[in-house]
């Protein structure tokens, strides 16, 4: 039987690490696509995406191409572009997609105009097409380095949730299947908001303490929306809620942790410096659904205020401080 191809759309840092390791495993043929041809030409000659991947060499089964026709033989497709690209990604590449083809969004947001989980959007862009989430703890880097990772990949549908986690897992990058695609997405946008909120108490001088409460209370905020939106809240404390929570909370490779930091300091932010920072687009649109759905996020609509300008860290602390004394 010829094997199957998978090919990755968007040759940033997660989209290239995907691709050189699902091209490692070896169960699949796989192109990465991108839209800027110097780069695509230049990834296939030097086998290294030194921008996004400084110093890693890229598996040499991997193939490149900057032209969508290549969808029209791709069984499996994943979205590995900004949260707030994908519907825009859907409308350039949906055309070109082959009947039946499973599209996964690997993005972690939520679709700032319509406040739409991303497998809606793409649900409602590329009708016929099976969708998929993957999300979950993992840095683009140690992915694309072989260090060991896993998260998680989930459908409605289980069964393909399990035959993407089969296809896709290698020795170095373990999948587990879910059937609760709203559970794992929010998971991986909101906890973007929950590391700007640590960085900016470590930013702050606040404390590990106050750090390790706000994982806690973030992770209570998480399952309140995840349950509120058809979630389930063991999801939320799985892989792709509290493990992502934990990692981009307290690891420096986090741009979200960084951007958190920085304001934490009272640096000046400069948005074209630091990369991208998914949770200062997901903070507003949570807050939003909070509101919508009468749910209590008192650190999520913290951040969204900070980011907004509408908040300081101090009055924001004094409020989250001496909220009503509740139970846990
Ligand atoms: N980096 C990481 O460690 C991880 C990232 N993620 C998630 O993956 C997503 C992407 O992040 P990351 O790869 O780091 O970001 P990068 O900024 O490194 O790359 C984004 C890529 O998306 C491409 N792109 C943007 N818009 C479009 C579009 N409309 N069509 C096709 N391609 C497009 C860009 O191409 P161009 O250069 O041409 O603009 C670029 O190659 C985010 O949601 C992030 O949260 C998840 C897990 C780990
Ligand atoms: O999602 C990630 C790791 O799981 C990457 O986090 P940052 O986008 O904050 O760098």
């Amino acid at each position: 039987m010829s094997r199957q191809h998978c090919v990755v759309i968007g040759a940033g840092a997660f989209g290239t690490a995907l691709a050189t390791v699902i091209a490692a495993n070896g169960h699949e043929h796989v192109t990465l696509l991108g839209r800027d041809r110097s780069l695509m030409t230049d990834l296939a000659t030097s086998r290294r995406h030194e921008e996004a991947l400084p110093g890693i060499e890229l598996h040499p089964d991997l193939q490149y191409s900057c032209d969508p026709e290549i969808l029209e033989h791709a069984n499996t497709v994943l979205f590995v572009m900004p949260s707030q690209a994908q519907a825009s990604a859907a409308d350039t590449y949906g055309p070109h997609l082959q009947a039946g083809a499973v599209v996964v969004t690997c993005a972690k947001g939520i679709d700032r105009e319509t406040t739409g989980l991303l497998s809606h959007v793409l649900e409602k862009r590329l009708p016929g097409h099976p969708v998929a989430v993957l999300s979950g703890p993992g840095f683009a880097a140690d992915i694309a380095k072989g260090l060991p990772t896993a998260m998680s990949v989930a459908a409605a549908d289980l069964s393909i949730a399990e035959s993407l986690a089969r296809s896709i897992s290698g020795p170095t990058f373990r999948l587990y299947a879910s059937a609760d695609p709203v559970g794992v997405q929010l998971g991986g946008a909101l906890k973007n908001v929950l590391a700007i909120a640590c960085g900016m108490v470590e930013g702050a001088g606040l404390g590990d303490s106050a750090r390790a409460a706000l994982i806690a209370r973030g992770l209570a905020e998480m399952s309140r929306l995840a349950v509120a939106l058809g979630g389930e809240a063991d999801t939320v404390r799985g892989l792709s809620g509290l493990g992502d929570l934990v990692l981009t909370a307290t690891s420096h490779q986090s741009r979200n942790l960084r951007f958190g930091i920085a304001l934490g300091r009272g640096d000046a932010i400069d948005s074209s410096r630091g990369g991208l920072v998914e949770g200062a687009f997901a903070a507003a649109v949570a807050s939003r659904l909070a509101e919508s759905h009468g749910i209590d996020m008192p650190i999520t609509q913290a951040v969204a205020a900070i980011i907004d300008g509408l908040l300081d860290i101090p009055t924001a602390l004094e409020q989250l401080m001496s909220r009503p004394i509740t139970t846990e």
